[in-house]
């Protein structure tokens, strides 16, 4: 038997350039929305319903790159460079990392995701069934893959790949769903060529697409050129890495050409301006980028670079900075910085029907709570979601027609718990 419920008296973000928002109704039949409009659907007179008063409904906000489990090392390397941050601080506490430590500080950032609007999440990490798992219980959807660094010996290097396969095999569809998979190579300097070229082909194999950290610092591009004689996107380019659907995180350092390169190859950006700022690695060309018809999405990154997993942050922060350092008012307007965070992330990671509210999209939306001092006037939502909003905001978030958040509360995970284990599983690391 499927279920229909109808929302009534809301305010709807459309997302038309003509009328981006509207006040009406909304349909929503099992895990999918079948109606939205300005009048009552024919039929639906009997239907349950839900008061959408005072509240703005949002398609979910997409995150398209971090790490989830690095909540555990939130504030734990601040006010450093990328290479150093990584190597003095990051990569020697992730080697202690079990199982048991990705599984709470994950379920610590999806619980804040949830919270916070984020119905979908790339994830890039080891562990990765623990990633899977709480991704199944919490309700969330998520794009996962298993991050392979190919720093080590070829057998353990083999057996990494292999690892991302079988997970890959296991988990993509998994959750009704809910959850695919990529392959990711993490970087150019962390992965030699020929281990490059083995992920592709497998990623060719599994018909799955690539993502994989790029041009992040300009230190990594004058490294790439002195040890492989070319710029990370060439590279990119000539190991095979855009001859299938790609994504790249960061993206910071890029020339005219690799810029159209990016966009003769269809490969989609990851913008990450909370991550790029406070590591200090420089600001994306994204008004180029979109201007070339590069897909340009937003990401957090991991919560120990940013120091949050909040998406209406980013949102403003793209809002924000182009027009800074551009000097141009008119550059990443709300709406198209709103559309970063949620269509242009579905289009990023390869979701058909998911980012905008629409009849026949899955029903992945969230309701921010308007009846509050910073949503007046009510002139214009889209600005006021953008300028003016943040995370707190968030009243009630669902996921293929499930709801997960009621009056900022999550419903499927157990936030009590979630915050004592992490903490806990952080004392450990130190102890260790
Ligand atoms: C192999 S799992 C993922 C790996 O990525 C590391 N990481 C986190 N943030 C960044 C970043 O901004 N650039 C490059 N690598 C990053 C993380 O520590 C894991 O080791
Ligand atoms: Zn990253």
């Amino acid at each position: 038997m499927s279920r229909k419920w109808l929302i009534k008296n809301g305010t709807f973000a459309v997302m038309n350039p003509e009328k981006p928002v509207i006040n009406g109704y909304m349909l929503v039949e099992d895990n999918r929305i079948q109606y939205i409009g300005e009048s009552l659907p024919e039929g639906t007179e009997d239907t349950d319903s839900f008061d959408g008063s005072g509240l703005l409904f949002l398609p979910g906000l997409v995150n398209t790159h971090g790490h989830a489990a690095m909540s555990l090392l939130r504030g734990y390397g601040d006010d450093l460079a990328l290479q150093v941050w990584l190597q003095e601080k990051m990569w020697p506490m992730e080697a202690k990392f079990t199982g048991e430590d990705v599984y709470k500080g994950t379920a610590l950032s999806v619980l804040e995701m949830l919270k916070g609007g984020t119905t979908t999440f790339l994830d890039m990490y080891d562990h990765m069934d623990q990633v899977g798992k709480v991704a199944e219980q919490s309700g969330i959807r998520a794009v996962l893959t298993r991050g392979v660094i190919g720093l080590c010996p070829p057998e353990v290097q083999t057996a990494k790949l292999q690892d991302a396969v079988s997970f890959a095999k296991q988990w993509h569809g998994a959750a009704e769903g809910r959850i695919t998979a990529m392959m990711s190579p993490h970087a150019p300097y962390t992965c030699p060529p020929d281990y490059i070229e083995k992920i592709v082909q497998a990623a060719h194999d599994l018909d799955l697409p690539l993502h994989t950290h790029m041009s992040e610092t300009r230190a990594e591009v004058e490294q790439n050129v002195r040890d492989y004689g070319t710029r990370p996107v060439e590279h990119l380019l000539k190991l095979g890495l855009f001859s299938r659907p790609s994504l790249v995180a960061h993206a910071v350092h890029l020339t005219d050409e690799e810029i159209a390169i990016l966009a003769e190859h269809r490969v989609g950006v990851s913008h990450n301006p909370g991550s790029n700022l406070k590591l200090a690695s420089g600001i994306a060309r994204v008004v180029d980028l979109l201007k070339a018809g590069v897909t340009v999405s937003l990401g957090t990154d991991g919560p120990a670079s940013n120091n949050n997993l909040d998406m209406l942050e980013e949102i403003r922060l793209a809002a924000l900075i182009h027009k800074g350092v551009s000097g141009d008012p008119t550059a990443v307007p709300a709406l198209e910085a709103l559309k970063m965070g949620t269509e242009y992330g579905a289009k990023s990671l390869f979701l058909q029907d998911v980012g905008r509210l629409e009849a026949g999209m899955k029903a992945d939306f969230i309701a921010l709570n308007t009846e509050q001092a910073h949503f007046l006037p009510k002139t214009d939502f889209i600005s006021h979601t953008v300028y003016a909003a943040g995370a707190k905001d968030v009243e009630h978030v669902w996921v293929d027609g499930r709801q997960v958040v009621k009056h900022g509360e999550c419903l499927t995970l157990d936030e009590e718990r979630i915050r004592f284990e992490a903490q806990q599983a952080f004392e450990g690391l130190l102890a260790r």
